[in-house]
């Protein structure tokens, strides 16, 4: 790991004039009659202790006066327990109207990374250092907003009271203020350049602290729990939780142990300063050049002004750090989306009329040195029910994800009955497909809702859902659950929610992209946790399911890709060998080699082979091996 950061006094000016206007512009837009509100009572609030302490001053020379009870002194009583009353009740007042202004600031924030994140691309989410972004913008939400604003806030108060009380010290000696403002710089620089540590200690440990918290959730959550146990890794990760805990541990002590040897000589700076001050004012009124009352005024008056100092350090600096760390929300919410609509996109495309063709494409992912496409050309026809197979790593999820625009090919071009996909609008070009992912996400939603989110525009159509479940072989299992359709899914959010088995769910992934509906559709590794019934059942109906559409299927299992009309098997972005199942196996190379592999593995030979006239017969061979 790279040293600890230091913080850099020069920068944080120009951090603090940038991040300020944000601030405000944002306390603007959470809620302009609640900080107006907060901002009028803050400076009411700021002012009270001035004005407290000027009719004790009245009261005292009234006292010095030896006037003795007077109408005047009880009035003057009255006067400052009224003010008295004021600023506890507005106190109070004002830390509702903060809080609440500090809320819509964190929900105003919320949804603008909720929207951002909506609209981002893949590649976003898949490059690692985006996550480091994201993470700390999201986990800053949590408090940060409301601090925020609690600082601002704090920070106006305090000035206004210095305002009060420094306009009585110009009033009576000017001089005082002098002394009041050199206290305050070196306090002032310690506390932005403290601020300035905080932050970069925290991005410096962002990354190591994000692998720390995937470590946690190895150890706490569900998903790793089996086989942390059957493995015996706790204790591994364990030890690796641990030395994190202790680096950060170290860096920050560091930091604080820094910022704390700043903070004492600047304190110790600046109350030597005050003394001086304190003592020439005892000097004035032991001469008799200031009344009593005067004195006691411009005690008070330095007393408040030195703590308000404190405070609106202590303020600016809360004020920097979390608005510094606002700069990651920037940071995020400054990276633009590349699969955009074009300037003017063509109408959405309705279905495949002609083919879906890789043109001479190229894609290498971002980051990364090499090319999972060169050049690559594919055609997939309309109608016809294509089947991918190559090795692990060989390409065929990223030929998914140039196809969905979930990435764009570096060089080359995708097209749609002949127009480039990206005269499309990203959004109503994806209408097209229906999918399954080998990754599908198990959503902790009611059953119901699983399936018909493929369709969010929609009000749900319980006929197509049916269809969609039957055609899925989801049916049985929907009438076995509690509540039916209604059932909630998953124990994520619900105690009594229903956990299903991998292939349960993989058959509720199945029926979300069956009950889309959409003239594409693609299967990547749809059986891959169907016991062998299910999976026998799914590719009886394979020739039902894709009908009339553009399909691809995506499988290692070589018993279910006879199926298909046609088979592309790729290898390093290429394609090896394309044609009929019959057709590739009398070209004896690479699927032929695997198909027997698998089916010796499985000792099916016989029976493939047996199955595999069946299938001549049922389909006989449309395109040759190319
Ligand atoms: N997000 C990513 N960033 C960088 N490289 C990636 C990413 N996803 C995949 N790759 C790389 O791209 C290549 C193709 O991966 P892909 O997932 O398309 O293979 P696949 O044929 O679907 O494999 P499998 O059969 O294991 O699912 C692999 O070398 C893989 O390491």
């Amino acid at each position: 790991m790279d040293e600890p950061p230091t913080g850099r006094p020069v920068q944080v000016f120009k951090e603090v004039a940038h991040v300020l206007p944000r601030v405000v512009r944002l306390l603007i837009r959470a809620h302009r009659k609640g900080l107006l509100a907060a901002l009028a009572g803050t400076a009411a609030l700021g002012l009270l202790p001035a004005g407290i302490a000027s009719i004790a001053k009245v009261m005292v020379d009234t006292l010095a006066a030896g006037a003795g009870p007077t109408l005047n002194l009880w009035l003057l009583i009255a006067a400052e327990l009224l003010l008295v009353t004021l600023s506890v009740g507005l106190g109070h007042v004002l830390d509702l109207t903060r809080t609440y202004l500090g809320e819509h600031v964190q929900h105003v924030l919320r949804m603008d990374v909720n929207e951002h994140a909506a609209h981002l691309d893949l590649a976003f989410f898949e490059q690692p250092e985006n996550h480091d972004t994201l993470e700390k913008a999201r986990r800053e939400l949590g408090y940060r907003p409301v601090l925020l604003t609690m600082a601002v806030l704090g920070g106006v108060q305090n000035l206004v009271t210095i305002s009060g009380f420094v306009a009585i010290v110009l009033a009576f000696q000017p001089f005082l203020l002098l002394a009041l403002v050199i206290a305050a710089i070196p306090v002032l620089l310690v506390a932005q350049q403290s601020s300035l540590l905080t932050f970069r200690t925290y991005d410096f440990l962002t990354p190591e602290g994000r692998r720390a918290a995937y470590v946690d959730e190895l150890l706490t959550q569900e998903g790793a729990a089996k086989e942390l146990r059957l493995f015996g890794l706790s204790r591994r990760l364990l030890a690796q939780s641990r030395a994190y805990t202790q680096h950060a541990l170290d860096v920050r002590l560091q930091a604080a142990r820094r910022n704390l040897t700043r903070f004492a000589w600047a304190d110790l700076f600046s109350v030597g300063l005050q003394y001086v001050a304190l003592a020439f004012v005892v000097y004035r009124a032991a001469t008799g050049s200031i009344s009593l009352g005067d004195f006691t005024l411009l005690i008070a008056a330095l007393a408040a002004v030195r703590q308000n100092l404190t405070q609106v350090v202590s303020n600016f600096g809360d004020v920097l750090e979390h608005a510094l760390l606002l700069t990651d929300l920037d940071r995020f919410l400054g990276v633009r989306p590349v699969i955009v609509a074009p300037a003017e996109p063509l109408p959405a495309p309705v279905t495949v009329h002609r083919s879906l063709r890789f043109e001479r494409a190229s894609f290498t992912y971002p980051g990364a040195t090499r090319a999972v496409f060169t050049d690559f050309n594919l055609e997939l026809r309309a109608g016809e029910a294509t089947a991918l197979v190559g090795v692990n790593g060989a390409g065929k999820t990223t030929l998914v994800k140039l196809l969905t625009r979930l990435y764009d090919p570096g060089s080359g071009r995708i097209t749609l009955d002949g127009t480039d996909i990206r005269s499309y609008d990203p959004e109503h070009y994806r209408e097209l497909f229906g999918v399954i992912l080998q990754d599908f996400t198990r959503y902790q939603f009611s059953a119901e809702e699983n399936v018909v989110l493929a369709r969010p525009n929609d009000p749900a159509d319980p006929l197509k859902l049916g269809e969609a479940a039957q055609r899925a072989g989801l049916t049985p299992l929907v009438n076995a659950l509690p509540e039916g359709w209604g059932t909630f899914l998953g124990r994520q959010f619900q105690h009594r929610g229903q956990e299903l088995s991998g292939g349960q769910w993989q058959k509720v992934a199945l029926a979300r992209a069956l009950y889309r509906d959409a003239p594409i559709l693609i299967l990547d590794e749809p059986t891959a946790a169907l016991d062998a019934e299910a999976e026998a059942e799914l590719f009886k109906r394979y020739r039902e399911l894709t009908q009339d559409r553009l399909s691809l299927l995506i499988t290692h299992r070589f018993n279910t890709v006879r199926f298909a009309d046609r088979i592309v098997v790729i290898e390093e972005g290429q394609i090896l060998e394309d044609g009929t199942h019959a057709a590739l196996m009398a070209l004896r190379g690479r699927y032929h080699d695997m198909f027997t592999a698998q089916a010796q593995a499985y000792d099916v030979t016989s029976s493939a082979a047996e199955m595999s006239s069946q299938l001549e017969t049922a389909h006989p061979s449309g395109g040759g091996a190319s």
